[in-house]
């Protein structure tokens, strides 16, 4: 459906050249809700822009419906466009024109009649929230309706690619889960493809299936949301996984830990249908083992539950190895957190 291969992008200053994308490749499927993440810099926006060709790439192919954007002419490329909606940070409404015809821009251009604007912009209003206010001007409304009213002017011509450029930054908590709803039932309800670019992990946590992470021009790791939530592999990524999901132990609880000898500290995952049953329970019946829960947290991804559980287990060396192995077999992630308690650099 969208599919980037091997981009590079190079922008040139004052004779100064600065390489924004290094060779960037990702694909996204017909239906996808694509979380692109990254630092400021990292070249979010450039690869988003390359979608609908408001930068060309500098070397590498973008590929819409299988069509190589690099190989239409000016007028192909148009029609193309049409079929790519794009809302921003700022909204980029008219401050000049009303709500309805901010809306109707796509289908003027696009010389529809009249009656035929009218219809479909007053459907769009109602499917975004805001019949009543066909007639305000964007200064008018609050950031969250000023982005409804850029949601849908980018439906208007019934595009099959929504992208969606930091489209939450400026809003609050709240209206940015009213907004990220609206996505994801124009997601559903019109099988539009989303792509949203986000510095926000909690924006890719609420609604992508799909992510991938960007550093310095480079996709560092790209996955299912569930996947890389639940086994990051990059510092960075397990950075920005850190601001949605708690995964280690307290200080307060670090600190009351006593050094014992024997005693381990271990890191157990859960994901899906392991978290829902009782394996910990059914291990500490089994096995001759002391377990103190140090730290617990469930977190929703992707209607899945990710679930992690610290604890310290104290037993024979022997017990204990069989101890985990019945946890590992009943699909628990275990990891070693520390070697020996003992070792704690604390008195
Ligand atoms: N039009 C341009 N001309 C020159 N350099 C540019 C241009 N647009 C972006 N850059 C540079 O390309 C790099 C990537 O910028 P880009 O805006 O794509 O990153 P970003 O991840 O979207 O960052 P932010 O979240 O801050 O917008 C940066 O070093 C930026 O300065």
């Amino acid at each position: 459906m969208i599919e980037l291969k091997n981009i590079y992008k190079t922008y040139t200053r004052k004779g100064i050249s600065i390489e924004a994308l290094k060779g960037i490749s990702l694909k996204v499927e017909k239906g996808d809700i694509f979380g692109v993440i990254g630092y400021s810099g990292a070249g979010k926006s450039t690869l988003i822009r390359l979608v609908n060709y408001l930068e060309r790439p500098t070397e590498g192919q973008v590929l819409v419906e299988g069509k190589d954007l690099g190989e239409y002419n000016v007028k192909e490329l148009r029609a193309a466009k049409k079929n790519i909606g794009m809302i921003f940070q700022h909204f980029n409404l008219l401050e000049s024109k009303k709500v309805f015809d901010n809306v109707a821009i796509p289908l003027v251009l696009l010389k529809k009649d009249k009656n035929e604007i009218r219809k479909r912009v007053l459907e769009l209003l109602d499917f975004v929230g805001l019949s009543d206010k066909a007639n305000s001007y964007p200064s008018e409304l609050s950031g969250g309706q000023k982005q409804r009213v850029g949601i849908a002017r980018a439906l208007a011509s019934n595009p099959s690619i929504l992208l969606c450029d930091e489209a939450t930054s400026a809003l609050d908590p709240q209206t940015t889960r009213s907004i990220l709803q609206l996505l994801k039932k124009i997601n559903a309800e019109y099988n539009i493809t989303v792509m949203i670019i986000t510095h926000e992990m909690s924006v890719i946590q609420e609604i992508c299936n799909k992510v991938a992470v960007m550093e310095e021009g480079r996709i560092i790791e790209q996955g299912s949301v569930l996947e890389v939530f639940g086994h990051p592999q990059h510092l960075t990524t397990q950075n920005f996984v850190k601001t949605v999901i708690q995964n280690s132990i307290t200080d307060s609880v670090y600190k009351s830990l006593k050094p014992e000898p024997g005693s381990r500290v271990y890191k157990l995952e859960y994901m899906g249908s392991s978290a829902s049953e009782p394996t910990l329970y059914e291990m500490i019946r089994a096995y001759d083992v002391k377990v103190n829960i140090l730290f617990a947290n469930t977190t929703e991804i992707q209607e899945t539950t990710l679930a992690t559980i610290i604890i310290q287990l104290k037993g024979e060396s022997s017990v204990v190895d069989q101890a985990l192995s019945f946890l590992r077999n009943n699909g628990v992630g275990v990891e070693e957190v520390e070697s020996n308690v003992v070792n704690y650099s604390y008195n």
